[in-house]
Protein backbone atom coordinates (compact mmCIF):
# COMPACT_ATOMS: atom_id res chain seq x y z
CA UNK A 1 0.00 0.00 0.00
CA UNK A 2 0.66 3.55 -0.84
CA UNK A 3 -0.13 5.75 1.89
CA UNK A 4 0.16 9.52 2.72
CA UNK A 5 -0.07 11.14 5.97
CA UNK A 6 -0.57 14.85 6.02
CA UNK A 7 1.17 15.35 3.02
CA UNK A 8 2.03 18.98 1.55
CA UNK A 9 4.00 20.91 -0.75
CA UNK A 10 4.29 24.38 -1.30
CA UNK A 11 6.16 26.10 -4.10
CA UNK A 12 7.85 29.23 -3.86
CA UNK A 13 6.89 31.58 -6.79
CA UNK A 14 6.76 35.76 -7.70
CA UNK A 15 3.33 36.95 -8.50
CA UNK A 16 3.97 39.40 -11.08
CA UNK A 17 6.82 38.41 -13.19
CA UNK A 18 10.59 37.86 -12.59
CA UNK A 19 10.79 40.85 -10.55
CA UNK A 20 7.45 40.87 -8.68
CA UNK A 21 7.28 39.87 -4.89
CA UNK A 22 7.51 36.84 -3.81
CA UNK A 23 4.86 34.60 -2.53
CA UNK A 24 4.02 31.01 -1.68
CA UNK A 25 1.92 28.54 -3.17
CA UNK A 26 0.25 25.51 -1.31
CA UNK A 27 -0.25 23.23 -4.14
CA UNK A 28 -0.72 19.84 -1.70
CA UNK A 29 -2.56 20.62 1.85
CA UNK A 30 -2.36 17.77 4.07
CA UNK A 31 -3.87 15.01 1.76
CA UNK A 32 -4.03 11.51 3.62
CA UNK A 33 -4.26 9.11 0.99
CA UNK A 34 -4.18 4.88 0.32
CA UNK A 35 -3.62 3.23 -2.94
CA UNK A 36 -4.06 -0.17 -2.09
CA UNK A 37 -2.52 -3.01 -4.51
CA UNK A 38 -5.38 -4.82 -6.44
CA UNK A 39 -7.51 -2.20 -7.66
CA UNK A 40 -7.57 1.50 -9.34
CA UNK A 41 -7.95 4.28 -7.57
CA UNK A 42 -9.00 7.80 -9.00
CA UNK A 43 -7.61 11.03 -8.02
CA UNK A 44 -10.21 14.39 -9.03
CA UNK A 45 -10.25 17.61 -8.96
CA UNK A 46 -10.38 20.54 -10.85
CA UNK A 47 -7.07 22.14 -13.01
CA UNK A 48 -4.75 23.47 -10.41
CA UNK A 49 -6.25 21.10 -7.43
CA UNK A 50 -3.02 19.57 -6.97
CA UNK A 51 -3.16 15.68 -8.88
CA UNK A 52 -0.03 16.61 -10.34
CA UNK A 53 1.95 17.67 -7.82
CA UNK A 54 0.59 14.76 -5.81
CA UNK A 55 1.50 12.39 -8.04
CA UNK A 56 5.17 13.75 -8.63
CA UNK A 57 5.55 13.49 -4.91
CA UNK A 58 4.71 9.87 -5.01
CA UNK A 59 7.72 9.08 -7.95
CA UNK A 60 9.92 10.84 -5.92
CA UNK A 61 10.05 13.59 -8.75
CA UNK A 62 9.06 16.23 -6.13
CA UNK A 63 10.08 16.35 -2.25
CA UNK A 64 7.17 16.79 0.03
CA UNK A 65 7.42 20.35 1.85
CA UNK A 66 6.65 18.03 5.10
CA UNK A 67 4.25 15.39 5.78
CA UNK A 68 5.15 11.56 4.59
CA UNK A 69 4.97 8.83 2.03
CA UNK A 70 5.40 5.09 2.07
CA UNK A 71 5.28 2.17 -0.19
CA UNK A 72 4.71 -0.79 1.92
CA UNK A 73 6.41 0.63 4.77
CA UNK A 74 9.10 2.28 3.33
CA UNK A 75 9.47 6.04 3.55
CA UNK A 76 10.18 7.35 -0.50
CA UNK A 77 12.00 10.07 0.48
CA UNK A 78 14.26 8.32 2.51
CA UNK A 79 14.28 5.55 0.37
CA UNK A 80 13.90 7.15 -2.84
CA UNK A 81 16.19 4.63 -5.16
CA UNK A 82 14.59 1.30 -3.65
CA UNK A 83 11.25 3.37 -3.88
CA UNK A 84 11.67 3.94 -7.49
CA UNK A 85 12.61 0.02 -7.97
CA UNK A 86 8.43 -1.02 -7.21
CA UNK A 87 6.91 2.31 -8.76
CA UNK A 88 6.41 3.67 -12.20
CA UNK A 89 4.93 6.94 -13.99
CA UNK A 90 2.56 7.02 -16.94
CA UNK A 91 1.90 10.92 -18.21
CA UNK A 92 -0.44 10.81 -20.61
CA UNK A 93 0.57 14.69 -21.83
CA UNK A 94 4.13 14.23 -21.80
CA UNK A 95 6.41 12.31 -24.29
CA UNK A 96 8.35 9.49 -22.40
CA UNK A 97 9.88 7.95 -25.20
CA UNK A 98 12.50 8.65 -27.62
CA UNK A 99 11.53 8.88 -31.45
CA UNK A 100 14.94 8.21 -33.03
CA UNK A 101 14.99 4.57 -30.97
CA UNK A 102 12.34 1.86 -32.23
CA UNK A 103 9.69 0.82 -30.01
CA UNK A 104 11.74 -2.42 -28.26
CA UNK A 105 15.01 0.23 -28.00
CA UNK A 106 13.20 2.23 -25.93
CA UNK A 107 11.66 -0.58 -24.11
CA UNK A 108 15.74 -1.90 -23.96
CA UNK A 109 17.14 1.51 -23.05
CA UNK A 110 14.33 2.33 -19.98
CA UNK A 111 14.98 -1.36 -18.64
CA UNK A 112 18.87 -0.98 -18.65
CA UNK A 113 17.89 1.99 -16.10
CA UNK A 114 16.31 -0.21 -13.79
CA UNK A 115 18.98 -2.43 -13.71
CA UNK A 116 16.27 -5.26 -15.21
CA UNK A 117 19.01 -8.27 -16.02
CA UNK A 118 19.29 -8.80 -19.55
CA UNK A 119 17.95 -12.38 -19.67
CA UNK A 120 14.58 -10.79 -18.00
CA UNK A 121 14.43 -8.00 -20.55
CA UNK A 122 14.87 -10.06 -23.55
CA UNK A 123 11.48 -12.17 -22.59
CA UNK A 124 9.94 -9.08 -20.98
CA UNK A 125 10.56 -6.44 -24.04
CA UNK A 126 8.41 -8.84 -25.96
CA UNK A 127 5.55 -9.34 -23.79
CA UNK A 128 5.27 -6.22 -23.38
CA UNK A 129 5.09 -5.05 -26.77
CA UNK A 130 2.41 -8.17 -27.33
CA UNK A 131 0.65 -6.29 -24.10
CA UNK A 132 0.27 -3.40 -26.25
CA UNK A 133 -0.49 -4.41 -29.32
CA UNK A 134 3.03 -3.34 -30.75
CA UNK A 135 4.41 -6.23 -31.73
CA UNK A 136 4.48 -5.73 -35.42
CA UNK A 137 5.87 -2.41 -34.76
CA UNK A 138 8.68 -3.36 -32.23
CA UNK A 139 11.00 -2.75 -35.10
CA UNK A 140 10.04 0.72 -36.25
CA UNK A 141 11.27 4.12 -35.32
CA UNK A 142 8.83 5.75 -32.59
CA UNK A 143 8.80 8.87 -34.51
CA UNK A 144 7.12 6.73 -37.16
CA UNK A 145 4.29 5.61 -34.72
CA UNK A 146 1.05 7.20 -34.58
CA UNK A 147 -0.36 8.97 -31.55
CA UNK A 148 -1.66 5.98 -30.00
CA UNK A 149 1.00 4.02 -30.74
CA UNK A 150 3.39 6.18 -28.81
CA UNK A 151 0.86 6.23 -25.91
CA UNK A 152 0.98 2.26 -25.88
CA UNK A 153 4.60 2.38 -26.17
CA UNK A 154 4.68 4.30 -22.71
CA UNK A 155 2.06 2.31 -21.29
CA UNK A 156 5.06 -0.70 -21.73
CA UNK A 157 7.87 1.68 -20.73
CA UNK A 158 5.98 2.69 -17.57
CA UNK A 159 6.19 -1.36 -16.90
CA UNK A 160 9.04 -2.22 -17.63
CA UNK A 161 10.70 -2.46 -14.23
CA UNK A 162 7.33 -4.28 -13.49
CA UNK A 163 6.49 -2.09 -11.17
CA UNK A 164 4.39 -2.66 -8.04
CA UNK A 165 2.84 0.54 -8.31
CA UNK A 166 1.19 2.34 -11.48
CA UNK A 167 0.68 6.06 -11.66
CA UNK A 168 -1.30 6.95 -14.34
CA UNK A 169 -1.54 11.38 -15.51
CA UNK A 170 -3.96 11.47 -17.56
CA UNK A 171 -3.10 8.31 -19.70
CA UNK A 172 -5.60 8.51 -22.51
CA UNK A 173 -5.71 12.46 -23.02
CA UNK A 174 -6.10 13.22 -26.86
CA UNK A 175 -7.03 9.23 -28.00
CA UNK A 176 -9.54 8.39 -29.84
CA UNK A 177 -12.29 6.41 -28.60
CA UNK A 178 -11.29 2.39 -29.47
CA UNK A 179 -7.74 2.96 -28.53
CA UNK A 180 -8.29 4.48 -25.35
CA UNK A 181 -10.81 1.65 -24.40
CA UNK A 182 -7.89 -0.77 -25.38
CA UNK A 183 -5.84 1.35 -22.62
CA UNK A 184 -8.50 1.13 -20.25
CA UNK A 185 -8.50 -2.75 -20.64
CA UNK A 186 -5.21 -2.88 -19.80
CA UNK A 187 -5.12 -1.13 -17.13
CA UNK A 188 -7.92 -2.97 -15.27
CA UNK A 189 -6.03 -5.78 -16.00
CA UNK A 190 -2.86 -4.53 -14.17
CA UNK A 191 -4.93 -4.25 -11.08
CA UNK A 192 -6.24 -7.17 -11.42
CA UNK A 193 -2.81 -8.87 -11.12
CA UNK A 194 -2.61 -7.10 -7.65
CA UNK A 195 -0.44 -4.04 -8.90
CA UNK A 196 -1.73 -0.75 -7.25
CA UNK A 197 -3.09 1.76 -9.45
CA UNK A 198 -3.43 5.66 -9.00
CA UNK A 199 -5.16 7.35 -12.08
CA UNK A 200 -5.78 10.96 -12.47
CA UNK A 201 -8.25 11.42 -15.55
CA UNK A 202 -10.48 14.08 -16.38
CA UNK A 203 -12.53 11.75 -18.57
CA UNK A 204 -14.71 10.99 -16.01
CA UNK A 205 -16.80 7.95 -17.82
CA UNK A 206 -13.29 6.13 -17.62
CA UNK A 207 -12.89 7.15 -13.64
CA UNK A 208 -16.02 5.88 -13.25
CA UNK A 209 -15.13 2.17 -15.05
CA UNK A 210 -12.10 1.66 -13.34
CA UNK A 211 -12.16 2.86 -9.90
CA UNK A 212 -13.24 1.28 -6.94
CA UNK A 213 -12.11 4.37 -4.69
CA UNK A 214 -12.00 7.82 -5.71
CA UNK A 215 -10.64 10.60 -3.65
CA UNK A 216 -11.72 14.41 -4.96
CA UNK A 217 -9.32 17.73 -4.10
CA UNK A 218 -9.65 21.25 -4.41
CA UNK A 219 -6.68 23.40 -3.96
CA UNK A 220 -4.66 20.73 -2.91
CA UNK A 221 -6.77 19.79 0.18
CA UNK A 222 -9.11 16.67 0.53
CA UNK A 223 -13.02 17.08 -0.13
CA UNK A 224 -14.30 13.93 -0.72
CA UNK A 225 -13.52 10.20 -1.12
CA UNK A 226 -15.61 6.99 -1.77
CA UNK A 227 -16.91 4.98 -4.90
CA UNK A 228 -17.86 6.87 -7.49
CA UNK A 229 -21.67 5.38 -5.98
CA UNK A 230 -20.82 6.61 -2.83
CA UNK A 231 -20.16 9.99 -3.96
CA UNK A 232 -22.96 10.03 -6.38
CA UNK A 233 -25.30 9.44 -3.33
CA UNK A 234 -23.47 11.48 -0.71
CA UNK A 235 -24.18 14.44 -2.90
CA UNK A 236 -27.75 13.88 -4.42
CA UNK A 237 -26.55 14.00 -7.95
CA UNK A 238 -29.58 11.53 -8.91
CA UNK A 239 -30.47 10.18 -12.15
CA UNK A 240 -33.04 11.88 -14.38
CA UNK A 241 -36.47 11.41 -16.29
CA UNK A 242 -37.62 14.02 -18.69
CA UNK A 243 -41.17 13.06 -19.95
CA UNK A 244 -42.64 15.25 -22.66
CA UNK A 245 -46.10 16.28 -22.17
CA UNK A 246 -47.90 16.98 -25.80
CA UNK A 247 -51.03 18.14 -24.04
CA UNK A 248 -50.26 20.52 -21.24
CA UNK A 249 -52.62 22.31 -19.24
CA UNK A 250 -52.22 24.30 -15.48
CA UNK A 251 -54.01 21.23 -13.79
CA UNK A 252 -51.81 18.52 -15.53
CA UNK A 253 -48.79 20.97 -14.38
CA UNK A 254 -50.56 20.93 -10.87
CA UNK A 255 -50.45 17.21 -10.82
CA UNK A 256 -46.79 16.59 -11.28
CA UNK A 257 -46.00 19.54 -8.77
CA UNK A 258 -47.86 17.44 -6.29
CA UNK A 259 -46.29 14.25 -7.36
CA UNK A 260 -42.46 15.40 -7.04
CA UNK A 261 -43.91 17.08 -3.90
CA UNK A 262 -44.53 13.61 -2.66
CA UNK A 263 -41.05 12.42 -3.56
CA UNK A 264 -39.25 15.66 -1.97
CA UNK A 265 -38.24 16.92 -4.82
CA UNK A 266 -39.23 19.70 -7.46
CA UNK A 267 -40.15 19.12 -10.66
CA UNK A 268 -38.90 21.14 -13.62
CA UNK A 269 -41.09 22.56 -16.16
CA UNK A 270 -40.08 23.93 -19.45
CA UNK A 271 -42.84 24.62 -22.52
CA UNK A 272 -40.79 23.79 -25.58
CA UNK A 273 -41.26 25.61 -29.49
CA UNK A 274 -43.86 23.30 -30.27
CA UNK A 275 -46.07 23.54 -27.97
CA UNK A 276 -45.31 21.05 -25.14
CA UNK A 277 -44.37 21.04 -21.96
CA UNK A 278 -40.73 18.90 -20.94
CA UNK A 279 -41.09 17.68 -17.39
CA UNK A 280 -38.02 16.30 -15.46
CA UNK A 281 -37.32 14.82 -12.44
CA UNK A 282 -34.63 14.10 -10.95
CA UNK A 283 -34.29 11.06 -7.86
CA UNK A 284 -32.03 8.60 -6.46
CA UNK A 285 -34.77 6.28 -7.47
CA UNK A 286 -36.32 5.44 -10.71
CA UNK A 287 -39.21 6.95 -11.24
CA UNK A 288 -39.73 6.95 -14.78
CA UNK A 289 -42.83 4.21 -14.21
CA UNK A 290 -44.59 6.41 -11.31
CA UNK A 291 -44.30 9.83 -12.94
CA UNK A 292 -45.73 8.50 -16.48
CA UNK A 293 -48.47 7.37 -14.49
CA UNK A 294 -49.53 10.24 -12.84
CA UNK A 295 -49.06 11.99 -15.75
CA UNK A 296 -51.47 9.96 -17.86
CA UNK A 297 -53.70 10.00 -14.64
CA UNK A 298 -54.13 13.81 -15.04
CA UNK A 299 -55.22 13.38 -18.72
CA UNK A 300 -51.61 13.98 -20.36
CA UNK A 301 -50.82 12.71 -23.33
CA UNK A 302 -46.92 11.55 -23.50
CA UNK A 303 -44.99 12.07 -26.26
CA UNK A 304 -41.75 10.70 -25.16
CA UNK A 305 -39.73 9.46 -22.14
CA UNK A 306 -35.90 9.54 -21.33
CA UNK A 307 -34.38 8.09 -18.47
CA UNK A 308 -30.59 9.39 -17.51
CA UNK A 309 -28.42 7.85 -15.14
CA UNK A 310 -26.18 10.23 -12.36
CA UNK A 311 -23.08 10.79 -13.69
CA UNK A 312 -19.76 10.81 -11.44
CA UNK A 313 -19.39 14.39 -13.29
CA UNK A 314 -22.04 15.42 -11.75
CA UNK A 315 -21.43 14.70 -8.23
CA UNK A 316 -17.47 16.27 -8.59
CA UNK A 317 -19.16 19.42 -10.02
CA UNK A 318 -21.62 19.38 -6.78
CA UNK A 319 -18.90 19.10 -4.89
CA UNK A 320 -16.42 21.61 -6.49
CA UNK A 321 -19.21 24.41 -6.90
CA UNK A 322 -20.02 23.29 -2.51
CA UNK A 323 -16.52 24.19 -1.72
CA UNK A 324 -16.51 26.99 -3.94
CA UNK A 325 -19.94 28.65 -2.43
CA UNK A 326 -18.76 27.47 0.76
CA UNK A 327 -15.80 29.87 0.48
CA UNK A 328 -17.71 32.54 -1.05
CA UNK A 329 -19.96 32.76 2.03
CA UNK A 330 -16.68 32.79 4.49
CA UNK A 331 -15.94 35.94 2.08
CA UNK A 332 -19.15 37.55 2.38
CA UNK A 333 -19.70 38.46 6.16
CA UNK A 334 -15.91 40.30 5.59
CA UNK A 335 -17.28 42.27 2.40
CA UNK A 336 -20.63 42.91 4.45
CA UNK A 337 -18.83 44.63 6.88
CA UNK A 338 -16.58 46.87 4.85
CA UNK A 339 -19.65 47.92 2.84
CA UNK A 340 -20.89 48.34 6.25
CA UNK A 341 -18.45 51.02 7.29
CA UNK A 342 -18.32 52.63 3.52
N1 LIG B 1 6.61 24.41 -10.02
C1 LIG B 1 5.59 25.15 -9.60
N2 LIG B 1 5.78 26.41 -9.17
C2 LIG B 1 4.74 27.16 -8.72
N3 LIG B 1 3.46 26.74 -8.65
C3 LIG B 1 3.22 25.48 -9.07
C4 LIG B 1 4.24 24.62 -9.56
N4 LIG B 1 3.68 23.43 -9.90
C5 LIG B 1 2.35 23.56 -9.64
N5 LIG B 1 2.09 24.77 -9.14
C6 LIG B 1 0.77 25.29 -8.71
O1 LIG B 1 0.21 24.37 -7.78
C7 LIG B 1 -1.17 24.17 -8.00
C8 LIG B 1 -1.46 22.70 -8.26
O2 LIG B 1 -0.91 22.34 -9.54
P1 LIG B 1 -1.00 20.85 -10.12
O3 LIG B 1 -0.32 20.86 -11.45
O4 LIG B 1 -0.52 19.89 -9.11
O5 LIG B 1 -2.59 20.68 -10.29
P2 LIG B 1 -3.42 19.64 -11.17
O6 LIG B 1 -4.56 19.25 -10.30
O7 LIG B 1 -2.54 18.57 -11.68
O8 LIG B 1 -3.94 20.55 -12.36
P3 LIG B 1 -4.27 20.17 -13.90
O9 LIG B 1 -5.54 19.38 -13.87
O10 LIG B 1 -4.46 21.53 -14.51
O11 LIG B 1 -3.09 19.43 -14.43
C9 LIG B 1 -1.55 25.08 -9.17
O12 LIG B 1 -2.07 26.28 -8.66
C10 LIG B 1 -0.23 25.32 -9.87
O13 LIG B 1 -0.22 26.57 -10.50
Amino acid sequence: MIRTRALRKTFRTREKGLFGPRAVKTAVDGLDLEIPRGRVTGLLGLNGAGKTSTIKILATLLRPTSGTVTLDGLDVVEHAREARRRINLIAGGERMVYGKLTGAENLRYFGHLYDVPNPVLRTRVGELLELVGLTDAADTPVERYSRGMTQRLSIARGLINDPAYLLLDEPTLGLDAPIARDLRRVVAALAAEGRGVLLTSHYLAEVEELCEHVYVISGGRHLAAGSPDALKTATGSHRSVRVTVTNPSPELEEAVARFAHGLGVRAELTATAEGALLVGVRHPEDVAGPLAGAIVAAGGAIGGLEVTAASLEDAILALTEDRAAQAASAAAPAAARAEVAA
